[in-house]
């Protein structure tokens, strides 16, 4: 029959450092209620958590109340033949040394009342072993250097044992146990923490075997032998390191601590969820050990101990947590009968042979072990004398100086002869058995008296290892043993009735309820956790969304403001096309745009007389992506420079520029905008703003130049007048405001390889910087530059002059002029 782990709570009292600091407490124990409730801020209610086990003990409550109320009734069960497990289970500094060294103390006191008010017919064996698993290692606290060879089994039979030659001590009374433990104590490892002046730094686990056996008289019925197994088991505490202050050694000691603890928890919840959960035994060696007593053949008492103080809350909360869990685990307690390894039973089957032998009237049996022993004595006698002859076959070699050699030959031969059974036999022919006469009789009677004496022996022998009956005479133990028998036998009872009203299943429906309850809030903490997470990360993609499109809107309105300025001819006034247009590029991993410069068609070049001016406008494509090639660039300048050189000898006949570009209603406009220069400023005549750069090849006969970028220089145009054929428009004089000159690498000394760099302006502040009449009018020479204008106009193109004797003379001298 199955059976729940039983888990008491015990809190201790405030130690002097909590009252020092002023700790508050809380937790409340109410112990006819069996409930212990945590005032604890974490665990989120503001009325504390309150948890049911099997027994709950405060801090007035003493050790041995606690051990009557419930260890008594696991050390009893160990004396009916079970399994039992008690063990102290909690936070560091919270009392389980305390309480096991009380239960120890304790259950040795109970478990040797029991055997010594005992029946004489009723046979003990209590064998005790103590060891520690420290940094999960085994050491045995009996005897030292043992350490090394311990090792965990696992048998179907025995269970989970220590092999490798763990001390089990025979003990025979309750003193003893406690020279050996005190023993024990002193090698077990401790050492002192901030939270603990005398912390255990591993786990200790006291064993005390007990076999049982009846000598019965009736030898039909087979005595059975039982054998209980009590583990007390002190376990270190969970403890964190900022507040034991552990380094070095003691820090090493707590993490294995922590880990074999873990472990535990993890063996307990999955014990307690059940479901053919696995259960991660082999974590740790604690565990291994706990095998049997956690879902085990065992009947288990856990202890949970507590500290009242806040200062502990969390640690507490986790304690309680899993001592509520521990009430889930289901054991299945057997009386281990009849254990193959028994020493009480090689005893017992002895005694019932030399019994057997002893009252039997069979005198078959009798005749049959007369003739055995006969024959025995017979072999003895050979044997006897083969030694004898050996020994005098020595003695003559030592006499008579015999050599080596001989001695081994006849030492041979010797030995043949004992084995071929001449030797013993050579003089005694076999004779027949004759019946027995009164020599035969007597010696039966000597041989029953061997018996006899044997028997004896071996219930000497079980004797002085057994224990069993030596305080039959003591009253007042007696009624002890029987008051305490009766009070649970009581409560045995009590419980089966309370089992049979349902109350167990209650408190095992209750106990799971509360397990499922923590594993749910834990998973609503989690889920709070998340959506935290989910709200953070859905706040940052907000503002990061919400900055894109503010990005996006700028563009927006930065290409709404540019298009109105967009070249005529642009195929692209419209920034939703443009966009289309574009497209991405990965390697340079930015956009790609579309051409937006305007494609206006040139006029077909045709003949000119040499000496006419071509002013061959390029629509220039302003390389917006950025890809443009500079060197391309530079061999278009020179190779154009090269075809200047070359076409300064050819007569090619070129279209009038002016009369294909300028139409009626064009100059028109152009006039209506000289008109209202007057108020323009010649200082800011050269916009440096916006716009592509155009290269001015300064030795050709043409001049490239955007459309909208029919512009020249001021200075240049005013000093128009005063220009001489033979004079060459020096560097510094091309170095206008809004204009870069940059040399050419190649060939600084000419001045056709110097390029001019300019910003394209805006047509009106791309007019020429015009000299200006004293009362304000612009003039040209000594005419108004509109009257100039209009004369050049009427006749469609003013010819510059100057081009004629001077072919090099390109750009803003050769700038056409309207
Ligand atoms: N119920 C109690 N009544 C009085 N004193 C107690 C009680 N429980 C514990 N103490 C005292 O508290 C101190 C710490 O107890 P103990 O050494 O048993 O703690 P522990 O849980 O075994 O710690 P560790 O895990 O570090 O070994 C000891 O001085 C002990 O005497």
């Amino acid at each position: 029959m199955s059976e729940s782990v039983k888990v008491a709570v015990r809190c201790r009292p405030m130690n002097s450092k909590e009252q020092q600091q002023g700790c508050r407490n809380v937790v409340t124990i109410d112990s006819p209620s069996k409930c212990c409730t945590l005032e604890c801020p974490s665990a989120g209610t503001g009325n504390g958590k309150v948890y049911q086990f099997d027994a709950t003990f405060g801090p007035e409550a003493t050790t041995e109340s606690v051990y009557e109320n419930v260890g008594s009734v696991i050390v009893e069960a160990v004396l009916d033949g079970y399994n039992g497990t008690v063990f102290a289970y909690g936070q560091t500094g919270c009392g389980k040394s305390h309480t096991m060294r009380g239960f120890i103390e304790r259950t040795l006191d109970h478990i040797f009342e029991a055997t010594s008010t005992a029946s004489a017919e009723m046979r003990y064996l209590a064998l005790l072993s103590y060891l520690e698993i420290y940094n999960e290692r085994l050491r045995d606290l009996l005897q030292d250097g043992m350490s090394d060879l311990l090792t965990l089994k696992e048998d179907p039979n025995r269970g989970t044992y220590v092999a490798g030659g763990l001390r089990e001590v025979t003990v025979k009374d309750a003193a003893e146990c406690a020279r050996l433990v005190e023993q024990g104590d002193r090698r077990r490892a401790a050492a002192a923490t901030k939270m603990n002046a005398a912390s255990s730094r591993s786990h200790a686990v006291l064993t005390l075997s007990l076999e049982t056996l009846a000598i019965n008289d009736d030898s039909k019925t087979e005595n059975t032998v039982k054998r209980g197994r009590l583990h007390l088991v002190d376990l270190a505490g969970s403890e964190r390191q900022a507040r034991t202050g552990a380094t070095g050694d003691r820090l090493k000691e707590a993490a294995s601590i922590n880990l074999s603890l873990s472990a535990l928890g993890n063996v307990i919840s999955a014990l307690a969820a059940g479901q053919g959960r696995h259960v991660p035994y082999r974590d740790s060696k604690l565990t291994r050990l706990l095998r049997d007593s956690l879902g085990g053949n065992a009947r288990t008492l856990m202890i949970a101990c507590i500290s009242p103080s806040d200062m502990d809350a969390e640690e507490t909360l986790s304690t309680l947590r899993y001592a509520a869990r521990a009430r889930c685990i289901k054991n299945k307690p057997v009386i281990n009968e009849d254990p193959k390894d028994a020493l009480l039973r090689q005893y017992q089957l002895e005694l019932q042979r030399l019994k057997k032998l002893l009252e039997s009237g069979d005198q078959s049996i009798l005749k049959e072990l007369s003739m055995k022993e006969l024959n025995e004595e017979e072999e003895n006698d050979g044997q006897k004398k083969y030694v004898e002859e050996v020994e005098r076959l020595k003695k003559e070699c030592e006499d008579s100086n015999l050599s080596a050699q001989k001695l081994r030959e006849e030492l041979e031969t010797l030995k043949i002869q004992y084995e071929t059974g001449a030797i013993g036999n050579t003089d005694a022919k076999p004779v027949p058995r004759q019946p027995m006469d009164e020599q035969d009789l007597e010696r039966e009677e000597r041989r029953r008296k061997k018996r006899e004496a044997a028997m004896q022996e071996v219930l000497k022998r079980l004797e002085k290892l057994t224990i069993g009956g030596e305080e039959q005479g003591n009253t007042e133990l007696r009624r002890r043993r029987e008051k305490r028998r009766k009070k649970l036998e009581a409560l045995a009872s009590a419980l089966e009735a309370s089992a049979q009203e349902g109350n167990g299943s209650v408190f095992q429906v209750y106990g799971q309820l509360r397990s499922t309850e923590d594993a749910l809030k834990r998973m609503a903490k989690r889920v709070k956790q998340l959506e935290a997470e989910a709200a953070d990360l859905q706040a940052s993609w907000d503002a990061e969304r919400r900055d894109l499109l503010r990005r996006e809107l700028l563009t927006s309105q930065i290409c709404d403001a540019m298009v109105p300025h967009l070249r005529p001819g642009c195929p692209f006034r419209d920034i939703v096309a443009a966009r289309a247009a574009a497209t991405w590029c990965d390697e340079l991993s930015r956009w790609r745009l579309p051409d937006v410069s305007p494609h206006i068609p040139l006029p077909p070049p045709t003949l000119v007389p040499k000496d006419n001016i071509q002013y061959n406008i390029v629509p220039s494509k302003p390389d917006l992506n950025n890809n443009s090639n500079s060197k391309n660039n530079e061999d278009e300048i020179g190779n154009e420079a090269d075809n200047e050189e070359s076409s300064e000898h050819e007569e090619i006949k070129k279209p009038d520029i002016v009369d294909t570009y300028f139409r009626r209603s064009r100059i028109d406009k152009l006039l209506a905008h000289v008109r209202q220069a007057k108020t323009f400023e010649p200082t800011n005549r050269l916009s440096r703003s916006g716009g592509s750069e155009d290269t001015i090849p300064l030795a050709g006969n043409h001049l490239q130049l955007n459309a909208l970028n029919l512009q020249t220089s001021a200075s240049v145009i005013g000093d128009m007048d005063s220009y001489k054929p033979t004079q060459r428009l020096s560097t510094s004089t091309l170095a206008q405001p809004g204009w870069t000159l940059e040399e050419n690498s190649l060939n600084k000394s000419s001045f056709l390889n110097h390029t001019i760099k300019k910003n394209p302006p805006r047509i009106l502040e791309a007019l020429p910087s015009y000299p200006q009449g004293t009362n304000g009018a612009f003039k040209f020479g000594n005419k108004s530059i509109s009257e100039r204008i209009s004369d050049k106009l009427s006749s469609r193109f003013i010819e510059n002059e100057v081009t004629e004797n001077h072919p090099t003379l390109v750009g803003h001298a050769r700038s056409p002029t309207y």
